[in-house]
């Protein structure tokens, strides 16, 4: 094994801090062709689907049972949501604007010598390349930020699963951070209440305001899973914040895959259920979705708005996910600075210029070999 190293390393080049945002990702492109393999390194990833004890089984029975019609369903499902500008996956266009602004805004803030990249858990930019990006702007000091509010080990773990996998293949490792979660964070729960109240000043109050998070399998959580505990804290703290009473809202789990029971109530046979109990109007918020994606543009506000409609609702609303609003980032820049406190350069400690001279004479004199 040839690990990765930089053989004509500059002695005198200050080192950077390096923060990585990172999302789950998205297929290149809208087409079965492209969601083959962004399926394929998705599902076999053993920390989203647990696989039982025969993992070549499950291996077989994805590449010839499930990547052959799931990609045409999904591929169309995407074409449906796919933007006209940028790259065309939303979640993608919506990080890269996410990674812009907290750029922007925290370039002031930090001290000393900052870093970023964007880098996706499946698909593109990968995490690895993301990384390799860093580790050649001189990163050695690196935080990592998955932008999964709810820790869940199919979406954070395996995020460590692939940083880790990329930097045991390095020779100099950087000092290491990643942020576990951030579900409670004070400005994570104000940026919500904000844009609920945002859209109920301009679209009205709704019989019961529904908290969609992604789902698990259920036996993930009977494993010790924190997530759907960590969704019940996020509801409860915006519901508190917005002063509304426990039955004026919901926790519900979309998005299931496969046939065995996920962790419940389910979004989708709520929303069928409701107009018969007199809900009539609801509005959909999606708290564990940093951006929005296809699961919140066509699952909620296209597939499950039509459910609650046949079933005999009147008003459904979607509240967008917090995306680059203003008070989302500055909670994501409270949270960077927040984890890079207490790292010596971080702090301040800018190399001087004596310091810095005596570095290139250092270098001068090694023949600028490590
Ligand atoms: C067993 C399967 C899955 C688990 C477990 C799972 C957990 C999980 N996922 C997210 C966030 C997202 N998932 C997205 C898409 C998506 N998810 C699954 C399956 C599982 N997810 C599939 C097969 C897909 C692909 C789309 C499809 O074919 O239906 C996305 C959207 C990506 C996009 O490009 O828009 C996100 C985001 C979380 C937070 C989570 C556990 C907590
Ligand atoms: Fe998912
Ligand atoms: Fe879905």
């Amino acid at each position: 094994m040839q690990y990765l190293g930089q053989t004509d390393y500059n002695h005198a080049e200050p080192p950077a801090l390096g923060i990585l945002i990172t999302n789950l990702g998205t297929p290149d492109a809208p087409t079965p062709e492209a969601l083959k393999p962004y399926l394929k390194e998705f599902l076999e990833d053993p920390r989203v689907v647990e696989p039982p004890p025969a993992r070549w089984l499950w291996k077989l029975i994805l590449n010839l049972l499930i990547i052959p019609k799931r990609k045409h369903s999904s591929a169309e499902a995407y074409a449906s949501v796919w933007d006209s500008e940028g790259p065309g996956a939303p979640l993608l266009n919506i990080s890269q604007r996410q990674l812009d602004k907290l750029k922007a805004q925290l370039s002031s803030q930090l001290q000393g010598r900052v870093e970023f990249a964007l880098g996706m858990r499946y698909g593109n930019p990968s995490i690895a390349s993301a990384l390799r990006e860093l580790k050649a702007r001189n990163v050695q000091r690196l935080l990592v930020l998955p932008l999964y509010p709810q820790y869940a080990a199919a979406t954070t773990g395996s995020t460590f699963d692939a940083v880790s996998a990329e930097l045991q293949r390095w020779r100099w490792v950087p000092e290491l951070r990643f942020v576990n979660h951030y579900h409670d964070h004070p400005g994570y729960i104000d940026a919500l209440a904000n844009s609920i109240r945002d859209y109920q000043a301009e679209h009205g109050t709704p019989d019961k305001l529904i908290f969609s998070y992604h789902g698990i399998p259920k036996r993930y959580w009977d494993n010790g899973d924190p997530y759907p505990c960590t969704c019940h804290a996020t509801t409860r703290m915006v519901a508190e914040k917005l002063g509304l009473a426990p039955d004026q809202v919901m926790t519900t789990f979309q998005s299931r895959f496969g046939k065995e029971e996920w962790v419940k109530p389910y979004t989708d046979e709520t929303l069928k259920a409701l107009p018969a109990q007199g809900i009539k109007h609801v509005q959909v918020i999606c708290p564990g979705f940093s951006a929005d994606c296809l699961e919140t543009i066509e699952e909620i506000d296209e597939e499950n708005r039509e459910y609650f409609m046949e079933a005999g609702g009147e008003r459904f609303g979607y509240i967008p996910a917090l995306n680059d609003r203003d008070d989302h980032i500055a909670a994501l820049a409270d949270l960077v600075q927040q984890h890079a406190r207490g790292w010596p350069e971080a702090e301040g400690a800018v190399p001087s210029e004596e310091e810095l001279a005596a570095r290139q004479q250092r270098a001068k004199t090694l023949g600028a070999r490590n």
